[in-house]
């Protein structure tokens, strides 16, 4: 584990990822390994001043222990408080930018772009421009870009300003112990391997609904939507993962070869017929009253930005022709449901005298927290004719690090594993771009759904949480 003196350089510092999920999953990294050395520098437009800064970083960094109490901090996350500091300025600006990195004074400079995409890049133009100090790593948040040709582009711009091994692009989803348990789920053991393919199964979900709605980041939110935020990055990553041939190893090179291999594989046959789009209105989720999405500050209703978003996309090869991996992500929905459904083939032959079955048999992957059920079909409990389901459940190893955590702590080590590699950023674009160009077009409706309810009516994704 790295001892060296490292400058966490967080572009973005006032906005909602470091907040809600950086600083604590830092908090997480740093409770479980208390001899990282660690100062983190804040910096945004607005000028928050010092005491407001590190009011925000040590609640932040104390809501990761569970209890809100800032006391319980360890010794090394109370240092990071004590001594992080916080630059107002525009980091676009190569003087301003200039000035920020003189201003820094480490063995190693980790500069965390917790940025809208399209600010992302205009730092790196300043940033090429003034250059970037010696071994500084550049960590990038999705969605790397804002299209194929922005991500071709801002990866020739990245690389320039420092090689590749020095760049991380960032998908906190890599980070998550039940995405990062599919491997060990799926490649080390005899029982799933077999089953793994197109034979034995019929169709693949990967959903994340989310309760929360805009939570105030219009200004990043409102110019994605769903299909940009979630979709183009998180869950075809959590598909690559699902999908890909058995890596011979788990070391970064080949993880990554595999993951742009069954990438280059996916695609969205009909971008009319196999994406949907839809926008929440008003509406209630628990106690909590939720405005209509265009009535919240900072959307622009003309952008007809999407909240939920679902595309079926194909991996033409050998392992999945015709089956459809189902991914769908909304915001301001009634329930949580995070979770990879595998849904299995119907058995060739059920021996004739067996009532009673009348589902497929399924894996649920549960993301947050981590868990798996397995519905599997068996004889019934009161008549052995009769056949019913019977759940297994069991829980995935979570680990100490919140996702935030795991993915700071590979930076450190500078180990790649868990970032996205130029041409996966690139292919995920390719594969979502179809359907960007279908709604930019208008061949798709905007469907509307109620905060606090289940999607608009008719979408088969919609179905009840599967547990
Ligand atoms: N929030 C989340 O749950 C997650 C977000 N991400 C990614 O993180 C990135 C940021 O998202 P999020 O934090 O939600 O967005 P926010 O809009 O909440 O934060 C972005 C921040 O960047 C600031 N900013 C804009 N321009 C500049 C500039 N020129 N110089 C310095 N700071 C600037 C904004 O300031 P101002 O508000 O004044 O414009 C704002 O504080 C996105 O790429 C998103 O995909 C990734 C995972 C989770
Ligand atoms: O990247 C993002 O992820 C979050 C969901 O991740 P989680 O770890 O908070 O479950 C999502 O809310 C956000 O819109 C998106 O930018």
């Amino acid at each position: 584990m790295a001892a060296d003196r490292t400058t966490l350089l967080i572009l973005g510092a006032s906005g909602d990822l470091t907040s809600r999920l950086l600083l604590p999953g830092i908090a997480t990294l740093l409770r479980a390994q208390p001899r990282r050395s660690l100062e983190i520098v804040g910096a945004d437009l607005r000028d928050l001043g010092q005491d407001e800064w590190r009011n925000r970083v040590q609640t932040a960094m104390a809501a990761a222990h569970g209890d809100g109490d800032a006391g319980e901090l360890g010794a090394t996350a109370q240092h990071v408080v004590d001594t992080t500091r916080y630059v107002a300025g525009d980091a676009t600006d190569p003087t301003s930018l200039q000035a920020l990195l003189e201003s820094v004074d480490c063995d190693r400079l980790v500069i965390y772009f917790a940025l809208p995409p399209h600010v992302s890049r205009m730092v790196c133009e300043a940033l090429a421009e003034v250059g970037a100090p010696d071994g500084a790593i550049l960590a990038i948040e999705k969605p790397f870009g804002s299209s194929l040709d922005d991500a071709r582009e801002l990866n020739a711009l990245v690389q320039r300003i420092v090689p590749e091994d020095q760049i991380f692009r960032i998908d906190h989803f890599l980070g998550l112990y039940t995405v990062l348990n599919l491997l060990g789920m799926r490649f080390a053991n005899r029982i799933l391997a077999p089953l793994w393919d197109r034979d034995s199964i019929a169709k693949v979900e990967i959903l994340y609904d989310e309760t929360v709605a805009l939570e105030g980041r219009a200004g990043y939110y409102d110019t994605a939507g769903a299909l940009r935020d979630m979709i183009q990055s998180h869950l075809l990553q959590v598909l690559a993962l699902v999908a890909i041939e058995p890596p011979a190893s788990i070391d970064a090179r080949d993880l990554r070869d595999a993951i742009g291999q069954v990438l280059r594989a996916a695609r969205v046959v009909d971008a009319t017929t196999d994406a949907r789009r839809a926008r929440y209105t008003a509406g209630t989720i628990g106690d909590r009253e939720v405005p209509d999405y265009v009535a919240e500050e900072g959307v622009d209703a003309k952008r007809g930005t999407e909240t939920l978003a679902e595309v079926t996309v194909h991996v033409d090869n050998q392992r999945w022709a015709g089956v459809p991996f189902v991914l769908r992500s909304g915001k301001a929905m009634g329930h949580i449901r995070k979770q990879a459904v595998i849904h299995f083939r119907e058995p060739a032959h059920v021996p004739r005298g067996f009532g009673g079955r009348n589902s497929a048999d399924r894996l649920v992957l549960d993301f947050r927290p981590d868990s798996f059920a397995i519905h599997l079909t068996t004889n019934g409990k009161g008549d052995p004719f009769t056949l019913e389901q019977s759940v297994l459940r069991g829980e995935l190893g979570g680990g100490q690090l919140e996702p935030y955590g795991e993915v700071l702590a590979s930076i450190l080590d500078g180990d790649p594993r868990l970032a996205v590699r130029a041409d996966a950023a690139e292919e995920c674009w390719r594969i979502v771009e179809p359907v960007l160009r279908a709604w930019k077009r208008d061949e798709v409706p905007l469907a509307e759904y109620r905060a606090g309810g289940v999607g608009p009516r008719g979408w088969r994704s919609n179905g009840a949480a599967t547990d």
